[in-house]
């Protein structure tokens, strides 16, 4: 099997008001590949059908290789991790029964619990009700509760959305952990340093449809404006091309000692995406 999830001109309409249209791609086994789009543009869409909670309208969507469908299968089920908005904890028991539950649910051996708990830094909260925490650790929790059974592919659906930087990183460095180890990782958010962070393949979104699909460093080439911007000592600030006469200007400004800084004039993909759809992530 090549892809754990091969995606081909799917449409999801919703009273006939099409939510996704015609949106096409491939993940491997490994990759961190990132679904980016505005709020409304069909990204929870695209995780509940990956996850077989929708039905998708047509084309087709195979995850391990088999019909999506094949998901509802329990011992299928087993094989994924979900992490959405809605957590699903329960709010008035600890961390540690919240995830105890979720053991039994998943047959998992408990000893499980303290090594995912260690793994997302909560484990000295263990014994902390769910309703006493702040929200980052309260999506920390649901992140552990995502790979309590150790999946193979795990679904994000805005992970770190409204997350202070800390509880963000915190939860970047789990899931870079988690893909050095193996997991595929499919990321929906809106948040484009994140994906930047994490995304070995991005997939833009624009009104259901995928306009931009690469990785982030060749839409950096394919959409830059191939110039370095050069800083002065004076103050002033000079933009050369990445051809002989840029270098020889460079050079020169080294040689006479006025050169500060120089920074690549690369677009972000935040830059990027509002190049081709006029709109901002955010
Ligand atoms: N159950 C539903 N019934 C009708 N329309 C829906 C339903 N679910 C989603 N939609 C519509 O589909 C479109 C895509 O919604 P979706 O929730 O997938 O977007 P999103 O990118 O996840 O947005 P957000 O970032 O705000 O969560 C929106 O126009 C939304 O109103």
């Amino acid at each position: 099997m090549k892809y754990q999830i091969e995606v081909n001109q799917l449409t999801k309409a919703f009273a006939n008001k099409p939510a996704l249209n015609g949106v096409s791609f491939q993940i491997k086994r490994g990759e961190i590949f990132g679904f980016l789009g505005p709020s409304g543009s069909g990204k929870t869409t695209m995780v509940k059908i990956l996850t077989a909670q929708l039905l998708h309208t047509s084309g087709s969507v195979k995850v391990f290789g088999n019909d999506v469908r094949n998901l509802q299968n329990p011992e299928q089920m087993k094989r994924i991790g979900i992490l959405t908005d809605n957590s699903g904890l329960y709010d008035r028991l600890t961390i540690y029964d919240n995830l105890e539950l979720f053991c039994k649910l998943y047959n998992v051996d408990v000893k499980r619990i303290e090594e995912v708990l260690e793994e997302v830094n909560l484990l000295q909260d263990k014994k902390t009700a769910v309703k006493q925490l702040s929200k980052g650790m309260k999506q920390r929790v649901t992140l552990a509760r995502a790979i309590l059974h150790k999946p193979e592919l795990l679904f994000l659906d805005e992970p770190t959305s409204a997350l202070d930087p800390t509880n963000k990183q915190q939860i970047h460095t789990v899931l870079r952990k988690l893909n050095e180890a193996g997991t595929t990782i499919f990321l929906s958010t809106h948040d484009m340093q994140e994906a930047e962070d994490l995304c070995n393949q991005v997939a833009f979104l624009h009104n259901g449809t995928i306009v931009e699909l690469d990785t982030p460093q060749s839409l950096r080439v394919k959409h830059g404006d191939s110039t370095i911007n050069i800083r002065l000592k004076n103050g002033t600030s000079v933009t050369v091309g990445l051809d002989e006469a840029g270098s020889n200007a460079i050079r020169d400004y080294m040689n006479n000692g006025e050169l500060l800084t120089i920074h690549s004039n690369e677009p972000t993909l935040g830059d990027i995406f509002i190049k081709l759809t006029g709109r901002a992530l955010q």
